[in-house]
């Protein structure tokens, strides 16, 4: 699967952040047309976005657009405009069902048809914001050959809940597993939720460190400054990488003795354990960072 560790949200009616943003190494950029766009600035913000895609500097890197809802006022126009300048993925705001994502589908495959792009090349990314759309999470995920993914958009689910948002996340355990458990279950990835405080970044970190451990792919970022302290924790450690490598080389050598288990430093080494040693070598070819102290214990 591709590497998406930080999806950078740029509000698309902002025309300073939307032309200089490609400068930023996020590795995918979200281009906004719904909730960080006021009303009245809808029009100006997806001319200004379809714009943008075409640009070069755009082309080269992955491009998603949050449009606004199907059913509401501005989605359909949307989506014309933003396909036609050659979005690489759309993300669907507020998904509650599976019906959400058929007519996001249907709707892509008709403006592919019309403006002679190839079927089936925008991609879906479903964001689900509501208790509803948690429960659906596992029909959600599978609606659609076109979904790369699923994201938990904490801010409206919180509201939705009737909560608020609390340093530990205890309020949004549920909602992380449930879509987490199922993209994987539908083999699509899973994107965390923003971190609301921009000038947070130990709150960040913390946050960061958990949506890591649960197993998700990656986070939507809405600061710059995020990116490299999301990239840096996602890093593997140099000791990670050397401890991978003799596993591996482990199970080489057992391998060539016909064992089918053999132990490293009395650790056991089987199919799963030589199987996360790989990805986690995938994942170094990215960046490797120092250990931090302690942080092993
Ligand atoms: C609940 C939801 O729906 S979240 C998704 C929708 N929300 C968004 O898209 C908000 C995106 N983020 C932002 O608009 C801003 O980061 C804010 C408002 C949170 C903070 O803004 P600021 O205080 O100006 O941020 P900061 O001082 O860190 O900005 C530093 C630089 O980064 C730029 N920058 C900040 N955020 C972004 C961004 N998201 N995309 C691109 N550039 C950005 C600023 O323009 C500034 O550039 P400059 O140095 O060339 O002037
Ligand atoms: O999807 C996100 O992370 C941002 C968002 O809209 C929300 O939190 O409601
Ligand atoms: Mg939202």
């Amino acid at each position: 699967m591709k590497l998406r560790r930080s999806l950078l949200f740029v509000p698309g009616a902002n025309a300073a952040m939307v032309s200089n943003s490609f400068i930023y190494p996020a590795d995918a950029i979200i281009f906004d047309l719904e909730d960080a766009v006021a009303l009245q600035e809808k029009d100006s913000a997806r001319l200004l976005v379809a714009h943008a895609l075409q640009h070069p500097f755009y082309r080269e890197r992955e491009s998603i657009v949050r449009v606004n809802p199907l059913d509401s006022e501005f989605g359909m126009a949307d989506l014309h405009t933003i396909i036609r300048a050659g979005v690489d993925i759309i993300r669907m705001p507020k998904t509650e069902t599976a019906r959400d994502v058929i007519d996001m589908d249907n709707a892509i495959s008709e403006i592919e048809l019309a403006c002679g792009r190839s079927p089936g090349t925008t991609a879906i990314l479903a964001a689900i914001e509501s208790p509803l759309g948690i429960t659906q999470a596992n029909q959600i995920a599978t609606a659609s050959k076109r979904l790369m993914g699923i994201a938990l958009g904490a801010e409206d689910y919180v509201r939705n809940l009737k909560t608020e948002r609390s340093p530990q996340g205890t309020e949004l355990l549920f909602a992380r597993c449930s879509i987490l458990q199922a993209a994987r279950a539908a083999g699509i990835q899973a994107f965390d939720t923003v971190y609301s405080d921009s000038e947070n970044d130990a709150g960040f970190l913390r946050e960061a460190a958990l949506i890591k451990q649960l197993g998700f792919d990656g986070k939507s970022l809405i600061n710059p400054r995020q990116i490299e302290l999301l990239h840096n924790l996602f890093a593997p450690t140099e000791q990670q990488v050397e401890q991978a490598r003799r596993i591996i080389e482990a199970a080489q050598e057992a391998e060539q003795c016909g064992l089918g288990i053999v132990s490293l430093n009395g650790k056991m080494i089987d199919a799963p354990v030589i199987e996360r040693a790989k990805m986690l070598l995938e994942r170094a070819k990215s960046g490797i960072r120092e250990e931090q102290e302690g942080e092993n214990l």
